[in-house]
Order: structure tokens, then C-alpha cells, then sequence
């Protein structure tokens, strides 16, 4: 049947059937099945997430993990006439079937922010969440492509590498730090200051995600724009770096960024199985292990691939500005990802 639909549409394409309806029932009917799980699917990330993946028709198969509430999410989501089929789980003692099988697993699990914490604040509730889920996952789908969305993320990336290795199931290639919402900032404040329609620019974002560690590349954004001063790019780096600062103070105490982080997550995850389907030259900014600094995990541009990470790529030219802000943010970088592997192995 389905190959039957597939050459159907195959057909209605070569007949000049290209219109946008014929085009997304081809790419999702010649998709392979994939397995997207989102953990923490009930919260103020996963619930937007949750519809967003329900969206993506490179999804055939959407878990909704978290420890209560997704049943109510799942049922909700499911009723979007779209490819994926979701099943909602609740309570650990399901969440080992809602793993199996499944070739990403997004983790938006933990506390967020309120006003006057740092994300390093939250690791001592988050690194225990982290640290129990990426221990089912290495049980249940070791195999699978990881988005850490859980602060602090310079943290909780390590902790999982480490809770990979103890399993024996560690790929570096499939271990993300999810820092797409930074670039997603970076591009909007940037297009905005320089009066550039948002959806053309690209900077990239490289470091890590907290604070200072945050470093955006304006040297590098295209298009370039001639009408910014130094002063101009000075506060567009701080405004990056103090985004979730800025939506955090926002909400007042009502948590932070959670449907621009959906988003952000969305563009990501999507990234991800274009890569795992072996669609060619997808790249995005992203936390993972890296020996483009002396640092072992790092942010910058990746290219994605069948296997997850296919290239970490290289900074490119820095402004004098920037690389002052590099040489700036090793510090405080280093000692999060150290907080994180000593942590996985204490405890
Ligand atoms: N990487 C990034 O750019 C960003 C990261 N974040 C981080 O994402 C995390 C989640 O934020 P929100 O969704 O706003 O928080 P939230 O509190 O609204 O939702 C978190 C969800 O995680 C669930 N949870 C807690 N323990 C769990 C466990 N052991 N297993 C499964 N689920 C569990 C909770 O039940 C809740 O539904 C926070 O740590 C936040 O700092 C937020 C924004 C951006
Ligand atoms: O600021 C926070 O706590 C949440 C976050 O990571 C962001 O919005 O970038």
C-alpha cells in the first residue's frame, strides 16, 4: 500500500503535480519511519514541542514521556491529522517502552529559572533528572540521537557523556547540547538592529549556553550589514547572551523561554533526522564533544549526518571583539563542563 502511494506520488510529481500539498505528501511518504521521544513532554517546553514534532512529517512514531500529565497531552496532539502516531507515557516505570525503538530522544525534562538564578543554580535538581534518564536511554535506545534541552546545558551534556561511557554505550557523534535558541536570538536581534528580514539572516553562536559563555559571531552574519557600529554589536552580543535573562525577568517568576525554546528544539530535532535520512549539508550550531578548542565539549557550527555528527566545523575568522570574548568564556566553560563530569562520576 505504501509503496503503492509512494509511486502514485511519484508520478503526480513528474506529471508536474508540484505544488506544495504533492510535495509534503511525497517527502513524508518516502521518509523512513522515525522514533521521536520528548522527556519532560508535559512541561512548558514539551508541550509545544509535543505539537511541533506532531507537525514535522519526518516523524512517523511521537512518545510523550514525563512523570505525570501526558496522557492528557498525548490524547490532545494526537487529534492533528498528520503523520505521526503519538502515544503518551507517564511514570517511571513507563518510560523504558517509551524509549524503545526510538532514533531521537529530546530532553526538556527539569526546573527551570526564576528570577535572580544563574542556569547553574538548577543543577543540583537537574543533574539527578538528566542523570536517571540518559541511564534508561542508554538501556532502552542506546543507539539514539540525544537533545539536550535541560539546564544548565553546559552541565548536563558532560553528565550524560559520562552516564554513556559507564554503560559502554557512548557515540560522541550522537550527544547535542540544544543551543539553537541563541542562534535563533542572535538572528532576530541582529536582523531587527539591521533591518534585515529575520527569516534571510544566519549568525552562527559558538561557546556554550550561559551567560558569557554565549558567543555570538556577528563578524560572520549574513548579510553583512556596513550599518552597524562596534557599540551597535557590543549589545547585540549582550542581549544574546542575557535572552533567557531577559524572558525569565519577563514572566516573573512564571518560569522562562519556553515556545521560542519549543521552536528552537523543533528547528533542531528536524536538523537532526534530515541528517539520520542523509539529506546532505544540514549544519547547525550545536554543544557537543569537540577538539576544535582545548575545551573537551564546545558549541559551533556541525554537519549533520545518517550518524549524527558528520564534521564539528571551525570557528572561522574571529573579530578582535570576539576573540576576546572567547578567550573570556573558556573559563567559566570549563569549569561547568568539569561540575558536570565529576557529578556523574560522585553520584
Ligand atoms: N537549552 C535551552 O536553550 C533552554 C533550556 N531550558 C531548560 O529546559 C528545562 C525545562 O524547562 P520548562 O519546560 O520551562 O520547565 P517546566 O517545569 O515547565 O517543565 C519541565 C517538565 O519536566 C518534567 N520532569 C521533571 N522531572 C522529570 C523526570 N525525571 N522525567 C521526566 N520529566 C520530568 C516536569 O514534570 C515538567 O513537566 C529547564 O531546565 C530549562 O532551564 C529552557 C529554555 C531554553
Ligand atoms: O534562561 C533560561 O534559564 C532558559 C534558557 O536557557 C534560555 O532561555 O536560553
Amino acid at each position: 500500500m505504501r509503496s503503492f502511494l509512494v509511486r502514485s506520488a511519484e508520478s503526480a510529481l513528474r506529471r508536474g503535480g508540484n505544488g506544495p500539498s504533492a510535495r509534503r505528501l511525497f517527502s513524508s511518504l518516502s521518509a523512513p519511519d522515525r522514533k521521536v521521544a520528548v522527556l519532560g513532554a508535559a512541561g512548558g517546553i514539551g508541550q509545544p514541542l509535543a505539537l511541533l514534532m506532531k507537525l514535522n512529517p519526518l516523524v512517523s512514531s511521537l512518545a510523550l514521556y514525563d512523570i505525570a500529565g501526558t496522557p492528557g497531552v498525548a490524547a490532545d496532539v494526537s487529534h492533528i491529522n498528520t503523520r505521526a502516531k503519538v502515544a503518551g507515557y507517564a511514570g517511571e516505570e513507563q518510560l523504558g517502552e517509551a524509549l524503545e525503538g526510538s532514533d531521537v530522544v529530546i530532553i526538556p525534562a527539569g526546573v527551570p529559572r526564576k528570577p535572580g538564578m544563574t542556569r547553574d543554580d538548577l543543577f543540583n535538581i537537574n543533574a539527578g533528572i538528566v542523570k536517571s534518564l540518559c541511564t534508561a536511554i542508554a538501556k532502552y535506545c542506546p543507539n539514539a540521537v540525544v537533545n539536550m534541552i535541560s539546564n544548565p546545558v553546559n552541565s548536563t551534556v558532560p553528565i550524560a557523556s559520562e552516564v554513556f561511557k559507564k554503560a559502554g554505550t557512548y557515540d560522541e557523534r550522537k550527544l547535542f547540547g540544544v543551543t539553537t535558541l541563541d542562534v535563533v536570538r542572535a538572528k532576530t536581534f541582529y536582523a531587527g538592529k539591521a533591518n534585515i528580514p529575520a527569516a534571510d539572516v544566519n549568525v552562527p553562536v559558538v561557546g556554550g549556553h550561559a551567560g558569557i559563555t554565549i558567543l555570538p559571531l556577528f563578524s560572520q552574519a549574513t548579510p553583512a550589514s556596513n550599518d552597524l557600529s562596534h557599540e551597535d554589536i557590543k549589545a547585540l552580543t549582550k542581549r544574546t547572551q542575557d535572552g533567557g535573562t531577559e524572558v525569565v525577568e519577563a514572566k516573573a517568576g512564571k518560569g522562562s523561554a519556553t515556545l521560542s525554546m519549543a521552536y528552537a528544539g523543533a528547528i533542531f530535532a528536524d536538523a537532526c533526522l534530515k541528517g539520520l535520512n542523509g539529506t546532505p549539508d544540514i549544519v547547525e550550531c550545536s554543544f557537543v564533544q569537540s577538539t576544535i578548542t582545548e575545551l573537551p565539549f564546545f558549541a559551533s557550527k556541525v554537519r549533520l549526518g545518517k550518524n549524527g555528527v558528520e564534521e564539528v566545523l571551525g570557528l572561522g575568522p574571529l573579530s578582535d571583539y570576539e576573540k576576546e570574548g572567547f578567550e573570556n568564556l573558556k573559563p567559566e566553560l570549563k569549569a561547568s563542563i568539569e561540575k558536570g563530569i565529576k557529578f556523574a562520576n560522585q553520584n
